[in-house]
């Protein structure tokens, strides 16, 4: 399934019409149409035959006049509500006015004076602003888009709800609350990040005839990670079957740099996961004073005493003794309780240039990066795999926002970050974004809220890790690990009386 923006959307639609020469005319019949079944299979049995169709002045309108028409020969009872006059409408949109016009499909032309009956409807069609829209709805389309909310009737979007950014999934006020939101041809991105997500509803995509192919040389669309992206367009063998003859070695040895004496169990979590994710040996590489305190907890983990001051924070001078021990493995982990300490950011830049390993970067590693002179004044590791693994906050902190304004375009700023420092970045939280270097994007759909607890990004980590040490890439690393790590989730939580109670733990061992 692919994800684009609201220019990508504009340019496949030129080309579709102008190019291919695909009637504009007919794309929206199909729209309107595509609309129409699903606001059918929403009425299922239900008597909700009374629909009221809010028309802005653009397309999303024009698809909003066809819907009707195949509404009203599906026996539904609809009104056309025009946003403003609809003489005003232009291109196709004016056409099906005609249409709708000269078959005396009961309109009504809006105004803020006059009350709309809501009691004679029994649900609402959003198809007042598409992604033509720019910025928060003004005007008439803010009254009649607070109406429609306040109405408390059902409400089925025409593309995206009318008041969401379609880029960012930022919500303006005000914007649409649908049941269902039907996202015409391709998926927009918008849809997929939260809060729009959640304003959308049910997003259902629905094909319009827009053939399945972009625009030659269209770069940066995305794709909604599911099992069939794994396979096709990553090329991840996602049964992994173990070799007959392999042994140990052939999956790889990760080496974890984690924890310290207040956040031991971090690393703990991380070596534990690499482990369930199949590479063939793990070693935590720690604090020594920390040893006696984890000595037996995971028999599996080999454990490497390094920073030996006895304090058991880390420190600077411990960056050799892991550089020296990456020499005999396959991937470094570095992050996951940590701590901080003096010369970190010159602790974390050795790891960093003087290892061609691949490299997965988390938690107070990503902290000591951004305190630092920034990545832009390292070597950059374009030639090795690197995928760092911020939570919003973290990735704040390593672009200089805030954490809002992470929030506020997800997607934008992990793929500009991904392209500009050659790595591979995983932002975490619901709808987790992979951007990869070469201006690829992921976004992901496994998960459960109940995976919002203490751990869950140092499973992440580990998983991340063990996967690259079997010789996945980067980016299929990321993206399986992300992938399997929700999926985990959800199955751990299904685990218990309310997933309120899910602990990091549990993930591992749902994996
Ligand atoms: N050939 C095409 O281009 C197709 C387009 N389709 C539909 O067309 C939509 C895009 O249509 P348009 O590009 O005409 O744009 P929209 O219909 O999304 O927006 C229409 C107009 O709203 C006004 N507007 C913009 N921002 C506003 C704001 N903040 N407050 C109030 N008014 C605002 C502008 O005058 C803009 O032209 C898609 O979302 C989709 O529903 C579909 O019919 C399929 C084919
Ligand atoms: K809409």
């Amino acid at each position: 399934m692919k994800i684009v923006t609201s220019d990508q959307m504009r340019e496949i639609d030129r080309y579709t019409i102008q190019e291919l020469g695909i009637p504009a005319a007919s794309l929206m019949e199909n729209a309107g149409r595509a609309i129409a079944e699903e606001v059918l299979r929403f009425k299922g049995d239900t008597n909700c035959d009374r629909w009221l169709l809010f028309v802005g002045k653009g397309n999303n309108g024009g698809d909003g006049i066809v819907c009707a028409r195949h509404l009203k020969d599906a026996g539904m009872q609809v009104t056309l509500l025009y946003a403003e006059s609809p003489e005003t409408l232009t291109g196709e949109a004016a056409l099906q006015y005609r249409i709708a016009k000269a078959l005396g499909l009961p309109c009504l032309i809006y105004s803020p004076e006059q009350t709309i009956e809501f009691n004679d409807y029994t649900g609402i069609v959003d198809a007042l602003l598409g992604t033509g829209a720019k910025g928060a709805p003004c005007g008439v389309y803010a009254s009649l888009i607070k109406e429609a909310n306040d109405s408390g009737l059902p409400i089925i979007a025409a593309d995206i709800p009318s008041g969401l950014d379609a880029d960012t999934g930022v919500v303006h006020d005000p914007c649409i609350r649908a049941r269902i939101t039907v996202s015409l041809a391709f998926l927009k991105a918008g849809l997929t990040q939260y809060p729009g997500a959640k304003v959308a509803g049910e997003v259902i995509v629905r094909y319009i005839g827009i053939p399945n192919v972009l625009p030659p040389g269209m770069a940066g669309t995305g794709t909604v990670l599911t099992e069939e992206t794994l396979r096709g367009e990553l090329g991840v063998d996602v049964d992994r079957p173990r070799e007959e003859d392999g042994h140990k070695g052939t999956y790889g040895h990760v080496l974890l740099a984690a924890g310290s004496l207040p956040m031991s169990g971090a690393g703990l979590l991380a070596a534990k996961a690499a482990l369930r994710a199949g590479c063939g040996l793990a070693t935590w590489a720690l604090p020594a004073a920390l040893l006696p305190h984890v000595v037996g907890t995971v028999p599996e983990l080999m454990l490497a005493p390094v920073a030996g001051s006895g304090t058991g924070a880390w420190e600077e001078a411990a960056a050799d003794e892991v550089v020296r021990l990456l020499a005999a493995r396959d991937v470094l982990a570095v992050g996951p309780g940590l701590g901080r300490f003096p010369g970190e950011n010159d602790f974390l830049r050795a790891l960093w240039e003087g290892t061609t390993r691949p490299l997965v970067v988390d938690a107070d590693a990503l902290n000591m990066l951004a305190a630092g002179d920034g990545l832009a004044a390292w070597t950059r590791r374009d030639s090795a795999a690197t995928i760092l693994t911020p939570h919003p906050g973290e990735m704040a902190r390593l672009a200089g926002l805030t954490t809002a304004e992470v929030q506020r375009d997800r997607i934008g700023l992990a793929r500009r970050f991904a392209t500009e420092h050659g790595v591979t970045l995983v932002l975490k939280g619901a709808r987790t974004v992979i951007a990869a270097a070469d201006g690829r994007y992921f976004v992901n759909y496994t998960g459960h809220p109940g995976m919002a607890t203490g751990g869950s990004g140092d499973v992440l980590t580990g998983l991340i890790a063990g996967l690259l040490a079997q010789g996945l890439d980067a980016v299929q690393a990321a993206a399986l690990g992300v992938y399997l790590h929700g999926l985990a989730g959800e199955r751990a939580a299904t685990k218990r009386f309310n997933p309120a109670s899910l602990l990091a733990g549990d993930i591992i061992e749902a994996l």
